[in-house]
């Protein structure tokens, strides 16, 4: 029986991205890509964009080891909203305002501020190598790829900027971000063979050097109303193309993210809100094998 059978739950989200937060500190038991999928069940299950899971920590002075699950099962090395999600909920019971959590991209430094509502996370330095990212063949320069959707003549969608924050982030840069049909691209780019991990496709609009608006389809999700690895990817990434500054504000669907990618040490720093809903224990029969 699944490691999650009864076990305790919160869902929350961080500003629309739907999340799911689950405490194994006490456990050595793992969750499994069956177990994810099961959980976002439509049947009795908990609908989620990320589950992330909070395993023992593995190194001193962190609080967890964090574990993140896409709902179709795959893990993903980094999820700013889910984080924003789990400081919020461990700070309430702890009474802490600052901790380091490890996650397969590294270490994350998280604080609550800068208001008692907002949460920071340093989501670490971004990475534009080709084979960081991953893409599977090599371009000098990922601030624009070769990549294009539609009439090869006249391409509908073309030349992203690519940007890994330990997971991977075409950027394609456009005039209005609700005018494509994301729902159909969103899919074809995910899953193009340029992205041997698949990839998180986001438009995104630059309103002026300090406000940018952005749509994400996400890798292993689909199209969620935000993507906090995304607003971070997108800030880089227009930073790098001189259209932007580096402390700018994002406008997802679900609401803003204040980015700044620091000079000091070129770690990108997310802040937002963090919403509990509600909690819960997973029903043992979601992970009943089926009859
Ligand atoms: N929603 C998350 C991103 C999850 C990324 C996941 N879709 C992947 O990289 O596979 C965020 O707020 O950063």
């Amino acid at each position: 029986m699944s490691a999650l059978a009864n076990h305790a739950f919160a869902k929350m989200n961080g500003i629309g991205n739907e999340i799911v937060v689950v405490d194994m500190r006490d456990s050595a038991a793992k969750v499994t890509p069956d177990d994810a999928r099961a959980v976002a069940s439509a049947n009795g299950g908990v609908a989620y964009d990320q589950l992330m899971v909070l395993q023992k920590p593995r190194l001193d002075g962190t609080e967890a080891f964090i574990r993140i699950y896409n709902n179709d099962g795959s893990e993903a090395g980094a999820c700013g909203n889910g984080m924003r999600c789990v400081v919020r909920r461990i700070f309430e019971k702890n009474g802490q305002t600052a901790a380091t959590f490890e996650t397969a991209a590294g270490l994350l430094n998280a604080w609550q501020g800068p208001a008692p509502d907002l949460y920071t996370v340093d989501m670490g330095a971004p990475k534009f190598g080709w084979q960081d990212i991953p893409l599977a063949e090599e371009f000098r320069d990922t601030r624009y790829i070769e990549l294009q959707i539609g009439p090869i003549d006249n391409p509908i969608l073309h030349s992203p900027s690519v940007v890994s924050m330990g997971n991977p982030h075409a950027i394609f840069w456009v005039d209005d971000v609700n005018a494509y049909d994301l729902e159909r691209f969103g899919p074809l780019l995910e899953n193009h063979p340029i992205f041997p991990e698949r990839a998180n496709i986001t438009l995104a609009h630059i309103v002026d050097p300090q406000h940018i608006t952005i749509r994400t389809w996400e890798r292993g999700a689909g199209l969620t109303r935000a993507c906090g690895s995304a607003a971070c990817a997108t800030a880089v990434g227009a930073a790098r193309l001189k259209r932007a500054e580096r402390k700018v504000e994002i406008t997802l669907p679900g609401g803003k993210l204040g980015i700044e990618w620091r000079e000091r040490d070129d770690h990108v720093l997310m802040t937002g809100t963090a919403t509990f809903e509600y909690e819960g224990r997973f029903d043992p029969a979601l992970f009943a094998p089926a009859a």
